[in-house]
């Protein structure tokens, strides 16, 4: 589903080239759960947003559903993130001015790809039905992360990249919304790579690896 092929990728800093990633393999299957973590400054975020296509690397490929990103021109880059990829990030980023509804089926709708009969069946899986016409302001931060998430699977993508999804939750809300999300990836069986910096956030996910100096290593829990 999601292939990263000998990704390198350095930096220009003040203080000369710094390379985050050296060369880092990494296959992920349809329905599978990985967690990546690493010290901060690792290459985490870097890592996450090659995946996503948002940066290119310097050599080494990302292949997602069997296309590789490189072959890709800009506009066919941004689409095929539009259609195949879901976002989760720390902060939601909910449209304010969207009510539920809306902002659920926001990238559904700019991805062609709008489905009633899914986007209500998310509804009420997310615990939001009955909330459809409230506005982000008017939620908990988080129904509004279940709302964001919904957003993402919305398009029923193939891959879901999360950053940190629950960082900014308190632990028992943070619990419940990583539970939903890992049922949800199951449902969906899309596959989902996931940085997080907590051991007891990773340890239900299928997988945990450790970028260090550049590589991945298998998580010590
Ligand atoms: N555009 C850039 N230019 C120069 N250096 C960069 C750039 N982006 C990231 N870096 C550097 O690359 C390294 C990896 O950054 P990255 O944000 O990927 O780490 P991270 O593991 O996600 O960290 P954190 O856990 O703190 O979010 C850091 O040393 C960072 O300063």
């Amino acid at each position: 589903m999601l292939a990263l092929q000998r990704l390198r990728k350095t930096f220009s800093t003040p203080q000369g080239k710094l390379q985050v990633l050296g060369g880092v393999d990494l296959h992920l299957a349809r329905g599978e759960s990985l967690a990546l973590m690493g010290e901060s400054g690792s290459g985490k975020s870097t890592l996450l947003h090659l995946a996503a296509g948002l940066d290119t690397p310097d050599s080494g490929q990302v292949v997602i559903d069997g296309q590789s990103l490189s072959e890709l021109n800009e506009t066919q880059c941004a689409l095929l993130r539009r259609q195949q990829l879901g976002l989760v990030f720390q902060q939601f980023h909910l449209v304010p001015s969207l009510n539920v509804a809306d902002n659920l089926s926001l990238q559904a709708r700019l991805a062609n790809k709008e489905d009633p009969g899914w986007s209500r069946h998310l509804i009420e899986r997310l615990g939001l039905a009955g909330r459809e016409a409230h506005y982000p302001e008017q939620l908990s931060g988080g129904q509004q992360q279940r709302l964001a998430i919904g957003r993402a699977l919305a398009v029923r993508p193939s891959l879901l990249l999360a950053d940190e999804p629950t960082g900014n939750l308190d632990e028992q809300t943070a619990g419940r919304v990583l539970e939903l999300l890992l049922e949800l990836v199951k449902e969906t069986r899309c596959a989902m790579l996931m940085v997080t910096h907590s051991g007891r956030v990773a340890a239900p996910l299928d997988r945990s690896l450790r970028l260090h100096r550049g590589q991945l290593q298998d998580a010590v829990a």
